[in-house]
């Protein structure tokens, strides 16, 4: 996969090392409320935010992993989710994308729902097969472990992801 490289500068010794650092786009979606800053920001920051408002627009969060001994930074785009806010800016989304993180809310059975929409406008903006895609249950909180899935209102063959 192409990902983006971005150089950073190190000037500990006389001879300045550059390191080398791939950049990975991961888009996260989902409707409104179902906690894909509070989840974002828990990602990258290590803990749940004290406060959050509606996403306006998109806001950027990074988290640096070392995969297989390379370091790697994800890039990560907490998109809003309400359509008042995204307007036009959609299509910058989805350029240049590695990965797509669909987000529903498990104690709300309509977020669930929404994914196909969520999926339509990923193909829409012409997200390929080979582009990873993974879906969160969010709130899993809420959820009430000893009920089955369709107790808890939602029911997972609804939405059929690509196999890759
Ligand atoms: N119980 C519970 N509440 C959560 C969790 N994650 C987020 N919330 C709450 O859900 C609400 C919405 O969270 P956000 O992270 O702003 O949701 P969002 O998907 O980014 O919303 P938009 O920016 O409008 O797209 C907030 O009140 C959060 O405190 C969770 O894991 N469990």
């Amino acid at each position: 996969m192409e990902s983006s490289l971005e150089f950073s500068g190190s000037f500990g010794s006389a001879s300045s090392l550059l390191t080398r650092c791939r950049t990975f786009k991961v888009l996260v979606i989902g409707d409104s409320g179902v906690g894909k800053t509070c989840l974002t920001h828990r990602l990258c920051a290590g803990h749940f935010p004290a406060r959050v408002e509606a996403t306006i627009g998109v806001d950027f969060r990074e988290r640096a992993l070392d995969v297989d001994g390379e370091r790697i930074k994800l890039q990560l785009w907490d998109t809003a989710g309400q359509e008042r806010f995204r307007k036009s800016m959609v299509q910058h989304y989805y350029r240049n994308v590695h990965a797509v993180l669909f987000v529903y809310d498990v104690s709300r059975p309509a977020s669930f729902s929404a994914l196909a929409a969520w999926m339509e406008e990923c193909r829409q903006n012409s997200v390929g097969q080979e582009i990873p895609r993974f879906l969160i249950g969010n709130k899993a909180d809420l959820c009430d472990p000893r009920l089955s899935d369709r107790q808890n209102n939602y029911e997972v063959e609804e939405v059929s992801f690509p196999d890759n």
